[in-house]
């Protein structure tokens, strides 16, 4: 079996991906349509033209107006339930998804539908296919400290049903201590703590994120490498960074994935993951950012190892659900 071959057929978390991110354009379409939401592209073909991105705010402006058909708990479900689908098949047995509340709020959908359709689709993938799941409820960091807290106070009756928080949308203007109080807040309600930082932003994004939020994860994390003394910081914790390699491709994070920091990630000793971030958008589910990052790096059988031991160490599954998951990584790894 090559790298890439193995990297595939390795039993994988996923820790990073934005469940509105899953949305394909014929679902769009399908939605629009039962639902009576008029889009601005005239077919399946044109959205996917405007898929062109020169920057995060690019994507999210055409993210925004996707996500714009998601109005019942039946839209939800689908949505979530053609991700894990997809995400079983790439040997996905664990995926934390992240949900983006305010996006649907804001258009008047209780916050209950959007948790109630994704959870119906977790139990489903639980049911048929034995995979775990999680969700992690986002603020957008581009909306305001106010509207952060309302969104939490609107979630507090299901807490039971989100395992933790992080932060996500315009990165560059919006630093995660704009966000210190509600995740204090959080970390009171004893939820699990993840940010998104070192994306666009600097490096100095990331040290908030561990030192006024107290993230447990950073998602993305490369611009760390601009600093040695943060990455020195982020070994020594084993703080794990949530890496998303073809959206920084498409994101134009990075001009080419030969230019990927994952090598440079995994060489300094941090506890690197590899992720789909926003599947429909960036031209890949799990396995494709796998064997396209694998084969553009030429990484190693035990680089690929590592990086399936990595996203179950990342996780926020229970010790022995964690024991069991990396036996099986072992099993595969011989
Ligand atoms: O990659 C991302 N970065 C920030 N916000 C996001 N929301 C969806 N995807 C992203
Ligand atoms: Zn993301």
């Amino acid at each position: 079996m090559t790298p890439a071959e193995l990297a595939a057929r390795l039993p994988k978390a996923e820790l990073h991906i934005h469940i509105e991110g899953s949305l394909e354009p014929e679902l769009i379409f399908a939605l629009a349509q039962r639902n009576s939401v008029a889009l601005p592209y005239a077919s399946v073909d044109a959205l996917r033209q405007a898929y062109a991105f020169t920057d995060l705010q690019s994507f999210l402006d055409i993210y925004y107006a996707g996500a714009s058909v998601l109005l019942h708990e039946a839209d939800f479900f689908d949505m979530a339930w053609a991700y894990l689908q997809r995400a079983h098949a790439d040997h996905v047995i664990h995926a934390e998804i992240f949900f983006d509340p305010q996006t649907h709020t804001a258009r008047g959908v209780d916050i209950g539908v959007v948790i109630a359709g994704l959870r119906r689709a977790c139990d489903k993938a639980q049911a048929e296919f034995g995979m775990t799941s999680a969700l992690i409820l986002c603020f957008l960091r581009h909306l305001s400290e106010a509207d952060a807290f309302a969104t939490l106070e609107a979630a507090l009756p299901y807490r039971g049903h989100f395992i933790g928080v992080g932060l996500d949308s315009s990165e560059v203007g919006h630093p995660p201590s704009k966000f210190s109080r509600v995740f204090a807040r959080c970390r009171e309600l004893g939820l699990r703590i993840v940010a998104h930082a070192g994306e666009e932003g600097p490096p100095a994004y990331i040290r908030e994120a561990l030192d006024d939020l107290r993230a447990e994860r950073i998602d993305h994390g490369v611009r760390s490498l601009e600093d040695p003394a943060l990455v020195a910081e982020l070994a020594r914790r084993r703080t794990p960074l949530t890496v998303c390699p073809l959206s920084n491709l498409k994101l134009c994070v990075v001009n080419d994935l030969r230019e990927h920091p994952m090598k440079r990630l995994l060489d300094a000793g941090l506890c690197a993951t590899v992720n789909s971030d926003d599947p429909a958008y960036f031209g890949g589910y799990l396995n494709a950012n796998f064997v396209q990052t694998v084969q553009a790096l030429d990484l190693s059988r035990e680089q690929v190892i590592t990086l399936a031991r990595n996203s179950f160490e990342a996780s926020f599954i229970d010790d022995a659900t964690r024991a069991s998951y990396l036996a099986r990584v072992e099993a595969l790894a011989g």
